[in-house]
């Protein structure tokens, strides 16, 4: 965790190093480094939700390259697949039966939407999951980029809130 203060005097290339785990969207890491100082943790979370909003279809299919398929333990020890390993954490990879599951509904939804499947899993159970992923399976595809989207922009700020302390 790097302190506010610290990450307000970091140099771009630093600050941008240190939130760039967050997504895997330049413009979105070029805007909340460039709007610093922040006066508080607030208002950088403020402002790095803000920034979120103008995110599209083109933004998703972009940081969707960096999420790994929910129920699939993210291989390499790229800081993202770490992150995603954690955020996993409450989805019991011994359970084979769930993993089947998970797996069999990731292909629907790949198949449907021709993305992967995206859900805020920090704190959510593999079962959870797997009636979260069934009721958006009903979305039309427009809606379900809004779905995508609200998901990308909760595990965004949650990595972040987790990246900078007070
Ligand atoms: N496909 C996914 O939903 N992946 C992820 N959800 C998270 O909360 N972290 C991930 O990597």
């Amino acid at each position: 965790m790097t302190a506010l203060s610290h990450f307000n005097h970091l140099s771009p290339p630093q600050a941008l190093a240190l939130i760039a785990p967050c997504v895997a969207i330049p413009a979105w890491c070029e805007a909340v480094v460039a709007a610093r100082p922040y006066a508080s943790r607030e208002s950088l979370l403020g402002a790095a939700q803000q920034a979120s909003q103008s995110w599209g279809e083109a933004e998703l299919n972009q940081a969707l390259s960096a999420h790994s398929r929910i129920g699939e333990k993210p291989t390499g020890s790229q800081v993202h697949a770490a992150l995603s390993r954690q955020e996993q954490g409450a989805v019991n990879d011994q359970d084979s039966q769930l993993a089947l599951a998970l797996k069999a509904g990731n292909a629907r939804y790949e198949a449907r939407f021709g993305r992967v499947f995206l859900i805020r899993a920090k704190g959510r159970s593999g079962e959870e999951i797997l009636a979260a992923l069934a009721q958006r399976l009903n979305n039309s595809h427009a809606e379900e980029v809004q779905a995508a989207l609200e998901a990308l922009r909760e595990i965004t700020l949650l990595r972040l809130e987790g990246a900078i302390s007070e």
